[in-house]
């Protein structure tokens, strides 16, 4: 394999030392205040002080719902390209790849050559990421299958795949998990045999036990704990039960049949230092747990995979809204066949996942006045039909309807057909990269003295997911470029490079162009040093 471009930033704003590195970054805003009709715009410059810890460390992740079609799916993935298998299809030889993932298969723009030409480098270059293959998995799921029955049960994985992979999963066994039929479908009932018994405290003690033996059997630096099982019900959010972490930790231990499966594991996942990640639609992560997660300064994130049809929305309605175009009716419908679709076609599961479907294009709509009344909306149906023979090739048929000038339309259908799973899949790599590289850095401004992680609820990870979870007051933002450009910018950030701002005046403005091309521009000095960058390490 060809080696991967390494990148070093020459700056008198970036330091580098064995254990850190360091970056001193301007961190630009404009604040806008309203004067009548008037709008006040006022930029701001804050510099900021960034810590990135260059020590990955060995990492496992412990995925709930392990023999699902995503987790067995996901298994698979990072065994074929750990051990970098090909195998044969109707259409010739296959090899491994992780195709669909930011971080191994996507570039960000790092700057501009001598030339003026753009210079790309792949995300996961940018800064220290676990390397895939170095990852350790396990788990827990209610059904007692191996990852080899569950892959073959999932009927996701080319079949020749499957048999160079059946021997080592077949030594993978999903630990027992934690069941209540109240909050899953009815129909997931055969499935559940594989089960921590007890009461719910009990439970969450098995679970930490888990983790602990986890961690102890592989000498883990750090577990994250990843939710990848069935989608449960909304909890009812309780005063006394699910407001506060005292008051969830009393519930726990009355056995309060209003916390959920979900709720258990997170809570064992955060007592047990360990970030939890929710791939799933329900409100696992109640108040209480935030305010646990905020108290003990674990990271959680949340919530549902932002996979297919839902991220296509974020794209096309933010196109359209962009445009000065007016999405004024949204129909998303669609059909697969894996448990995953027979756990939704139970009214209640469905619903969780209709809330998360259904918000995505909210700050789209806001953002716009021109084309949208206070509270106006386009009307948006959300419509999955299970159909057990398409098994995981879920089709999914969008039309959007939008007004244009004049009060013309224009309608949009979109036929979209894919291996759920193989699209959800890089989405759980790219969950547990990074977070982990989220909670690795730290942020201090001017002389402050202690360095600040990010916010337990991390939002940077929006991108992946339908419905973010953000810290309490903040924005929630579904527009999928501005949530990429989220990402690239803190990225580079930590390495004191500005924001991508595409404005290209080296290729626009006279006088920028002839330096370009005499080479002046790439022999003038870098800027000026902002701030010493502790020179010494961190003091
Ligand atoms: N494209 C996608 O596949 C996609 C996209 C977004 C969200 N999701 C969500 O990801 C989740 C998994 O999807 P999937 O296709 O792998 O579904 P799946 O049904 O194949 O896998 C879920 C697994 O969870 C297990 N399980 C159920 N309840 C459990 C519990 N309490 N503890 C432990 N294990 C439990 C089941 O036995 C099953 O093996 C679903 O909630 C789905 O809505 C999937
Ligand atoms: O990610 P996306 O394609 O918008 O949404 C998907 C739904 O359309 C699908 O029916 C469901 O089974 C998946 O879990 C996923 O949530």
């Amino acid at each position: 394999m060809e080696k991967t471009p390494s990148l070093v930033v020459t700056s008198p704003n970036v330091k580098y030392t064995d254990e850190y590195i360091y970056s001193d970054y301007q961190y630009e805003e404009t604040l806008v205040t309203k004067n009548g009709d008037d709008l006040i715009a006022k930029p701001i410059r804050k510099t900021l002080s960034i810590r990135t810890e260059r020590k990955v460390g060995k990492v496992g992740v412990m995925l709930v719902g392990w023999g699902g079609n995503n987790g067995s799916t996901f298994t698979a993935a990072v065994l074929a390209n750990r051990h970098q298998l090909s195998w044969n299809t109707k259409n010739g030889q296959m090899d491994s790849n992780w195709v669909g993932s930011i971080t191994q298969a996507s570039t960000v723009r790092l700057g501009m050559d001598e030339k003026g030409n753009d210079v790309h480098i792949p995300m996961c270059n940018l800064l220290p990421m676990i390397h895939p293959d170095d990852l350790v998995i396990d788990g827990w799921d209610i059904s007692p299958l191996n990852l080899a029955e569950s892959m073959v049960r999932a009927k996701v994985i080319d079949y020749d795949l499957q048999q160079k992979l059946k021997k080592e999963m077949s030594t993978m066994k999903p630990r027992p998990a934690i069941y209540d039929p109240d909050f899953i479908a009815a129909n997931q009932s055969d499935r559940a045999t594989n089960l921590i018994r007890g009461t719910r405290h009990e439970q969450y003690l098995q679970v930490r036990a888990d983790i602990k033996s986890c961690r102890d059997k592989n000498k883990l630096d750090q577990i994250i704990v990843l939710w990848t099982a069935n989608t449960e019900r909304f909890c009812e959010i309780r005063e006394g039960v699910h407001d506060t972490s005292e008051n969830l930790e009393r519930a726990l231990r009355d056995n309060d049949s209003e916390i959920s499966p979900s709720t258990i594991f997170a809570m064992a996942a955060i007592d047990e230092n360990c970030i939890y990640i929710n791939g799933s639609p329900q409100n696992t992560l109640v108040p209480g747990l935030v305010q646990r997660a905020e108290q003990r300064g674990v990271f959680v994130a949340g919530d549902d995979f932002k996979s297919g049809q839902t991220k296509l929305k974020s794209v096309l309605v933010d196109f359209l809204v962009s445009a000065g175009l007016k999405p004024v009716s949204i129909v998303s419908y669609n059909h697969l066949g894996n448990n995953d679709g027979k756990n939704l076609s139970a009214p209640k599961q469905f619903r969780s996942k209709e809330i998360s479907k259904s918000n995505v294009v909210d700050d789209i709509v806001e953002s716009n006045p021109i084309l949208y009344k206070p509270g106006e909306k386009p009307d948006h149906v959300v419509v999955i039909k299970y159909v057990p023979y398409v098994g995981d090739s879920k089709r999914a048929m969008d039309e959007y309807t939008s007004e244009i000038l004049l009060h013309g339309t224009n309608t949009l259908v979109v036929h979209n057909t894919c291996e759920d799973s193989l699209l959800a899949v890089p989405l759980i790599l790219d969950l547990v990269l990074l977070a982990h590289l989220f909670a690795r850095m730290a942020f201090r401004e001017g002389d402050m003295t202690t360095w600040s992680s990010m916010h337990v609820v991390l939002s940077p990870l929006s991108y992946l997911l339908k419905a973010p979870l953000v810290p309490a007051g903040a924005p929630v933002v579904n527009a999928l470029f501005k949530q990429r450009a989220n990402i690239e910018n803190i990225l580079r950030a930590a390495l004191a490079l500005h924001p991508n701002h595409h404005m290209q005046l080296e290729h626009k403005i006279p006088f920028l162009m002839s330096e370009l091309h005499s080479g002046a521009l790439f022999n003038s000095p870098p800027h000026k040093k902002q701030k010493v960058a502790h020179e010494n390490g961190d003091q």
